[in-house]
């Protein structure tokens, strides 16, 4: 069971918001969608559940189109969160649960072993609006995933959450992503997307701009840093050969380099020139790949 998203453009009057990705999730992946703000990533979303059409291409699960008539195969987590304010939580999900074919007493189980997990069980006759905006995100989630869907599609999860929250939510994701369940997710915390996703795409105005999997990607990437611990100014080594940026950073300095091999260069220019408590050389964050290669002011 594979997701081919195959040539895929949308196009808003003048406007090309998704122009021509390709990529592949195949079954029981975790995969990242990844790109500045208005890169095309909900776009994208809405155009693999079948609520847009796209413009060009194709997209498919199990070489068939999805669409709403195929929709309990599909967890979504919209964005732009959806939830009725004046309803209690059990009458959202067993509202929205119905709609996927699910039994009251099999939507009730389901729904009390996911709040006692996210320790939210007395929230169960609460009205939506009772809630706080993380307690929500949670209700959220839990409609995305209680008919336990083969694929599984998170626009932001994480937004908005506090430190203990963004962990339990990460850890009911890693849950059903050993459990079988082919995830799709965007996020712009980069070190959640470092955590959990294997391949990844980052798309800027809509185009690939790098595509692969993650462990591949940082450890054939160009951009290499060197992290310095000293006392002294390394402002000159600006000037070294290969040497991209210095930022001064309160224990000393970060140098980006082109390569690898400048890291010698700087070393030889910091020798003899006071002492230096640490120096080494590490593999590009994602962080640092994504502003290298989504950043730019026209992006927003
Ligand atoms: N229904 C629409 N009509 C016109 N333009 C749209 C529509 N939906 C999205 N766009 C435009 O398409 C582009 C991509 O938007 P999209 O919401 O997919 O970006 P995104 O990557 O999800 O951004 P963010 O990180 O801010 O959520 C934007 O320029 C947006 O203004």
């Amino acid at each position: 069971m594979t997701l081919v998203v195959n040539h895929v453009k949308k196009r808003f009057g003048k406007h090309m918001a998704v122009d021509g990705i390709t990529l592949t999730v195949n079954k029981g992946e975790m995969f990242g969608l990844l790109g500045a703000n208005g890169a095309g990533k909900t776009t994208t979303f809405r155009m693999i559940l079948g609520l847009l059409e796209p413009t060009e291409g194709v997209i498919t699960w199990e070489n068939h189109p999805l669409s709403y008539r195929r929709t309990n195969l599909i967890g979504y987590l919209p964005e732009e969160r959806g939830l009725y304010p004046k309803l209690t939580v059990k009458e959202q999900l067993l509202y929205l649960m119905s709609l996927k074919g699910m039994s009251k007493a099999a939507i009730l189980r389901a729904l009390r072993e996911w709040l006692d997990r996210f320790d939210i069980r007395d929230y169960e006759n609460k009205k939506i609006e009772e809630l706080s905006k993380g307690n929500q995100q949670k209700i959220q989630f839990i409609a995305s995933v209680l008919h336990q869907p083969e694929l599984l599609i998170l626009d932001e999860p994480f937004s908005g959450l506090d430190p203990v929250n963004m962990e339990m939510l990460k850890e009911a994701v890693l849950d059903l992503h050993e459990a079988g369940t082919t995830i799709v997710f965007s996020s712009h915390q980069m070190g959640n997307v470092e955590e959990l996703c294997e391949d990844l795409i980052i798309l800027k105005k809509g185009k690939a701009v790098l595509q692969g999997n993650l462990r591949e990607i940082k450890r054939s990437y160009g951009l290499k840093k060197v992290i310095i611990h000293s006392d002294n100014d390394l402002s000159y080594l600006q000037s070294v050969p290969g040497v991209i940026h210095v930022e001064k950073v309160k224990d000393g300095a970060i140098v980006r380099m082109e390569k690898e091999e400048v890291a010698e260069a700087v070393f030889d220019a910091i020798a003899n020139k006071g002492f230096v408590r640490h120096f080494e050389v590490v593999e590009p964050s994602l962080h640092d790949i994504f502003v290298d290669k989504a950043g730019g002011e026209d992006d927003a």
